[in-house]
């Protein structure tokens, strides 16, 4: 069915329907001027947006409109968790090319609804407007967190070693299949393509994290990227050590075949969405071991000295890591 048989109105009475998970702190929810909400007691409140755009991050050839949905909410959780906190509620603001199908509509929200049902996050709102070329998809997510458990870019100490959760590079070598097709033939690929195109947000790590960590980032443009924002926000020199940088035998194998260094990928490939963070050695030591913490890898250390990065080869000699990764308008 096309949209304009459906109507703006009509739309969004399809899409009102399970959008609300957690129905305590919703006293309005979509259908009124605003959605209002019920803050909790002696909470810091979060709120984090970001927009994936036709073309730029995503390709309608390759990605199905359930796992847009799915990523365009996983993104912005990923954020929340980087501060240490729950996500409660999103809004979500589509600009529709004249030609989409309700069926994609239906498909994308089915995406965003699957991944809110999982983190118990509501879809409190949104817009709906035209686009007269590419689709454009914003969330903006709230969230919250105590305020001593609360984690910046700026926490991180001379003495601090810099971890992250899971493995890195996997998304950018994902699209990179994508784009060069016939990735079905390769067994490792799909593990990749799948961390490319529904990424999972590090919540719990996040949540658990935030009381001992002293800085945390997520991975959204490459460790290289992410890496700096650390050292720049905390005026502290990262060391990292190459060797230790966490590498799947999926991303090894697939760097092989589509001829890039698999430490690249990690580097400056972006949208892996794991967590990188600083700590202190006595409190990683004292985490509980969990699910988690067993995907936790000590990556460098935090040292005194002019903000910067540096990568430590196998042979022990260090090289500048410039921010290097995804840039928009680089
Ligand atoms: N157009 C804008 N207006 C105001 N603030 C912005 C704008 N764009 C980005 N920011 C702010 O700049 C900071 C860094 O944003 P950035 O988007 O780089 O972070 P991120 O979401 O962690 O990264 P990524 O977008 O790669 O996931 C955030 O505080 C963000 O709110
Ligand atoms: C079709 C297509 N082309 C390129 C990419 C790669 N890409 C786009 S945005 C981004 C960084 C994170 O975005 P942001 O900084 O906006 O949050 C990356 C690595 C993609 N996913 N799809
Ligand atoms: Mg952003
Ligand atoms: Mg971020
Ligand atoms: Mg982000």
């Amino acid at each position: 069915m096309e949209l304009k048989q459906l109507g703006e109105f009509g739309l969004i009475d399809l899409i009102k329907e399970n959008t609300i998970v957690d129905p305590a702190s919703v006293i309005v929810g979509i259908g009124d001027d605003a959605a209002a909400l019920l803050p909790s007691p002696r909470q810091l409140q979060l709120l984090a947006t970001d927009m994936l755009i036709e073309s730029v991050h995503f390709d309608l050839t390759t990605t199905t409109p359930w796992q847009l949905g799915y990523k365009a909410i996983a993104v912005n959780l990923s954020d929340i968790a980087a501060m240490g906190g729950v996500p409660k509620h999103c809004v979500v603001s589509l600009a529709l090319p004249r030609n989409v199908q309700v069926d994609f509509v239906r498909d994308l929200y089915q995406g965003m609804k699957e991944i809110c049902r999982r983190f118990t996050v509501n879809i409190v709102g949104g817009d709906t407007v035209s686009s007269p070329q590419g689709l454009v998809l914003n969330v903006a997510v709230t969230g919250e967190v105590e305020p001593a458990r609360l984690q910046r870019r700026s926490g991180a100490k001379p003495g601090d070693l810099v971890v992250v959760t899971g493995e890195l590079g996997n998304s950018a070598a994902g699209l990179d299949l994508l784009r060069r097709g016939h990735w079905q033939e390769f067994v490792f690929a799909r593990q990749l393509v799948t961390c490319h195109l529904t990424p999972q947000p590090q919540v719990q790590a996040g949540l658990l994290l935030a009381a001992f960590a002293n800085s945390m980032n997520d991975i959204s443009d490459g460790l290289a990227s992410e890496a700096n924002e650390i050292a720049a926000a905390s005026q502290v020199a990262v060391r990292l050590f190459e060797q230790q940088i966490p590498l799947s035998a999926e991303l090894t194998a697939a760097s092989a075949v589509l001829g890039n260094a698999a430490l690249d990928y990690a580097l400056y490939g972006g949208e892996d969405y794991q967590l990188l963070f600083t700590i202190e050695p006595e409190k990683l030591r004292v985490l509980p071991a969990n699910e988690i913490t067993a995907q936790l890898t000590v990556i460098g250390e935090i040292v005194r000295g002019p903000a910067g990065v540096e990568l430590v080869a196998a042979d022990g000699a260090a090289r500048g890591l410039a921010p290097k990764g995804y840039n928009h308008f680089g």
